[in-house]
């Protein structure tokens, strides 16, 4: 360990580990579920790490936050009830709430010791939970899934960690079954999905299960964000059967100031092009995803 620097160490990328300097710690504390830590750091504003693994920071979680927000949301004709399961630190509900079509945000997290602690050190991205169209529940969310009618949403995203730890259900199986129910016919659902050049098999088991599970179109997305490992991270994106899905060319357009107010900033990173270029696969990654 090299004084005064963040290394991300992990048995899910072996032999390499981006680092962040540290200016200081904030914040350092064990939750139910995981160790939750707080640093300043040189050059990417504060971090959010859980378990020894960065969440976000304040320099590039627009990325993430907007691409796992915008691909499901802009395509679809009007989003009206959207839940979100983990999405504990708020970004995405500030993503989510652009949208005026939107009636209903539901969020189910699990660690409440999250939610407090991005309150508290990272206001621009808690802002969502300002939102009065949010309803916030402290729980798992497989078992929130299960509870939730048939039919029920238009659009689930699902803002997980890595599978190993609290999110490791929300990458097997039955879990997609029960999104797959609680959505309405044609409605849609983006997942965190990992890292084409660390995770082709995780991918590739998740693609399997989607292609079963989801009977409408079944899309791998990925994106630019400097602080995860390998630079980058993809989402699934799937439809039930119903009225069709075209996720690459998006429908419902969102534009830089759609839904701003004097706390919501304007889109620093999506827009409809990167939309569609987020399709776009490097050979290796297709055939994985395209052959299953
Ligand atoms: N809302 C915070 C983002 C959570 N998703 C991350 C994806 C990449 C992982 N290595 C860590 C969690």
């Amino acid at each position: 360990v090299i004084p005064g620097w963040f290394s991300e160490i992990s048995p899910m990328w072996p032999g390499e580990a981006h680092s962040l300097k540290v200016e200081k710690i904030l914040f350092q504390g064990k939750s139910d579920y995981q160790n939750v830590m707080v640093f300043q750091a040189s050059t990417y504003g504060k971090v959010l790490v859980l378990d020894g693994v960065i969440q976000l920071t304040e320099r590039d979680e627009c990325a993430y936050q907007e691409m796992i927000a915008h691909l499901p949301l802009c395509s679809i004709p009007s989003p009206k009830k959207v839940l979100v399961i983990g999405g504990g630190d708020g970004g995405v509900l500030r993503e989510v709430a652009r949208h005026s079509s939107v009636e209903q945000i539901d969020i189910c997290e699990i660690d409440k010791m999250v939610v407090d602690v991005s309150k508290q050190f990272f206001p621009d991205v808690a802002v969502g939970f300002e939102d009065p169209r949010v309803v916030l529940h402290i729980g798992d969310g497989v078992a929130f899934l299960k509870a939730v009618p048939e039919g029920t949403y238009d659009a689930i995203i699902v803002d997980s960690s890595d599978p190993i730890g609290p999110a490791q259900e929300l990458f097997e199986k039955p879990f997609f079954e029960s999104v797959a129910k609680a959505l309405r016919p044609g409605g849609v659902v983006c997942t965190q999905a990992e890292s084409i050049w660390l995770h082709m098999h995780i991918i590739e088991d998740i693609v399997a299960n989607c292609r079963q599970i989801f009977k409408g179109s079944v899309n791998y997305a990925w994106t630019t964000v400097p602080t995860y490992p390998s630079g980058v991270i993809g989402f699934m994106l799937c439809s039930t059967e119903g009225p069709p899905v075209d996720f690459k060319h998006p429908i419902n357009p969102i534009d830089a100031n759609d839904g701003r107010s004097k706390t919501m900033k304007p889109l620093k990173f999506y827009n409809s092009e990167i939309h569609s270029a987020a399709f776009c696969l490097p050979s290796f990654a297709k055939k994985v995803i395209d052959s299953k």
